[in-house]
């Protein structure tokens, strides 16, 4: 059973979730979040705080840089253009049905693929297995994914819960060689186009060396041999260069042989300066590279695969942890400073606590219904268990933000997780409602729609807390206490815990001998004329509204006729 939220209620519940959620580094964690929606059941939520128990203190900070970094690794299912399956006929349904690439029972239609594969004996033998007939399936994913392995092996350390992505990725690295060279053909125009322009540049330097010498002391002997029609040696001479030529030529080539792990032969020897490789060679090399690697990627994806495969579920169940650890972890944090509340029975209670959403707010402790020995705060001697408590108080005094506080704890509480608080009695309870005060709604539309949230707040029966801000706003004060009156006597005979902000506390005390009237103060003005105010309760003191502060702050601020009138009005408190 949820715990029931009105509407105002439940968008603390959502604030709540939101301040959570911002704690969050990858965006499928959230779904954890739903598993902890408020519940009544007294079991569920300590089932939940066993849960985080065991879990918050594993999480540690360092936690988070490798979460970001974790994507999902998804394995598709694809059909590849590039292998044809040949089978036995009586196999065909079988390996269609998988449909992971061309099927046939004969060779004939295997022309133009650049893998053969087969279970009777025309091409690679495989099983009639995913992982054999398309091993690239399963390992490119991983492949592109190593940084999401990487992290995942070292959240295993940080956790202390191991994982199997470092012996994946070990494996893994046995394809680094034939993953190296299709990245190379991937780029085969632009590296050839390189190796052409820097075997250009060392041909000009030879032959401008050439030329040098040519133009010192050779130079005479080469006319001399020339007038002596001496030809061999001035072709020698250029012989040499064209050696030399051919030498870096070679060079080049296997280079890129040694690199591409192919012969390769681009180069004329015909045409030696400047060397052009044409086009239409480095198309068929691509083609050619393109097929050996197709065929080296395959068998050494089915190899390593064959060692992986049975890793795969542990990664996966491993995949959907680093999404818990990431709740965990804002969890962890959103939580900070928080305590785990008792399970009480008799009312809720709790001792410095602190509002989520006001900037170092001062802790506040405060109690409806029956309170615990350890309630040990100042003046909670005034306190006799009652389920019914009238806050009053100065302007601004914060009595909003308890009322808020409260339902943030009493929410968390029955999500199973930690409240703002240094400590917390919560019961477990059937029914949240927070009534906020409807600021400019005045009229009888306003009234009366007030007036039915709150009856059917009150009807039925359970286990309630209701927190209702300053009814009495939108009807005139003598009714308001009628109707206020009534209201708390039905609760108050129901059982129902409530704690209701109100103004008209001292008429309400004389029709409401079972409730406790608390008061916030207002201490005085400071330097800058603001309120001072203790935001804490006195329990049992009826909180006097300070409107003679805020006159006395007016007055002392303004200047000329404005403050005269001020003046006057401050006098007329001091006579009373
Ligand atoms: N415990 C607290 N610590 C610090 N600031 C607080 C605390 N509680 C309330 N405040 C601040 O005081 C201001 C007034 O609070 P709030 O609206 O709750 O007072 P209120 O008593 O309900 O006022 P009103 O009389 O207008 O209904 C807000 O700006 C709020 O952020």
């Amino acid at each position: 059973m949820t715990l029931k939220l009105n509407p105002e209620a439940k968008a603390i519940y959502r604030a709540i979730r939101e301040e959570i959620k911002r704690w969050l580094v990858l965006p499928g964690s959230s779904v954890f979040l739903d598993r902890f929606e408020p519940t009544s059941e007294r079991d569920e939520i300590l089932r939940r705080r066993d849960y985080f128990r065991k879990n918050l203190p594993k999480i540690r900070a360092e936690l988070r840089e490798q979460i970001a970094k974790v994507k999902p690794i998804k394995f598709r299912r694809d059909y590849l253009h590039d292998r044809i399956l040949i089978v036995d006929e009586s196999e065909l349904e079988r390996a269609q049905s998988l449909g992971l690439c061309e099927v046939s029972t004969g060779l004939e239609e295997a022309e133009g693929y650049q893998l053969v594969l087969s279970t009777v004996g025309y091409g690679i033998d495989v099983e009639l297995t995913p992982s054999q007939i398309a091993p690239e399936l399963y390992i490119m994913p991983l492949w592109e994914n190593k940084e999401t392995l990487e992290a995942l092996a070292k959240i295993g350390e940080l956790t202390g819960e191991g994982s199997v992505a470092s012996e994946i990725l070990r494996e893994l690295n046995e394809l680094g060689e034939v993953m190296g060279k299709r990245k190379l053909l991937d780029g085969l125009e632009e590296l050839i186009a390189e190796k052409e322009r820097e075997l250009n540049e060392e041909i000009a330097e030879k032959l401008e060396k050439f030329s040098l010498t040519l133009s010192g002391k050779e130079l005479l002997d080469f006319l001399g041999e020339l007038k002596a029609g001496n030809y061999e040696a001035i072709f020698r001479h250029f012989g040499e260069v064209e050696g030399e030529i051919i030498d870096l030529i070679n060079e080049t080539e296997n280079e890129l042989s040694e690199m591409l792990g192919i012969t390769v032969e681009l180069f004329s020897r015909e045409e030696l300066y400047p060397v052009a490789v044409p086009p239409e060679r480095v198309e068929m090399l691509r083609e050619e590279l393109d097929r050996e690697l197709k065929v080296e990627l395959y068998i050494r994806s089915r190899e390593v695969l064959e060692r992986i495969m049975p890793l795969l579920p542990k990664l996966k169940e491993e995949l959907g942890r680093v999404y818990e650890l990431d709740f965990l972890l804002a969890v962890k944090d959103f939580t900070e400073g928080f305590s785990f509340p008792e399970l009480w029975k008799g009312g809720i209670a709790f001792i410095n606590g602190r509002h989520l959403f006001i900037e170092n707010p001062q802790p506040v402790s405060y109690a409806v219904g029956k309170t615990p020995d350890e309630f040990s705060v100042p003046g909670a001697g005034d306190i006799g268990g009652e389920r019914v408590v009238i806050l009053t108080g100065a302007n601004s005094g914060g009595k909003t933000s308890l009322l808020e506080l409260m339902t943030q704890i009493t929410i968390l509480f029955h999500m199973g997780l930690p409240v703002p608080a240094e400590k917390a009695w919560v019961e477990p309870l059937d029914e949240l409602f927070f009534f906020r005060r409807k600021r400019s709604a005045y009229g009888a539309g306003a009234f009366e729609t007030a007036l039915r949230s709150f009856v059917r707040a009150l009807k039925g029966s359970g286990r309630k807390l209701i927190l209702i801000d300053e009814f009495e706003a939108i009807t005139e004060p003598g009714a308001a206490v009628k109707i206020i009156g009534e209201l708390l006597k039905i609760a108050h005979e129901k059982g129902f815990y409530v704690v209701i902000v109100s103004h008209l506390g001292e008429d309400l005390k004389k029709e409401l001998p079972f409730a406790r009237v608390d008061g916030i103060e207002a201490k005085g003005l400071d330097e800058n004329l603001n309120l001072i105010v203790d935001r804490q309760p006195v329990f049992g003191k009826l909180g006097r509204s300070t409107p003679e502060l805020i006159v006395e702050s007016l007055a002392r601020r303004k200047r000329g006729k404005e403050r005269e009138i001020f003046e006057r009005i401050l006098r007329a408190f001091r006579q009373e």
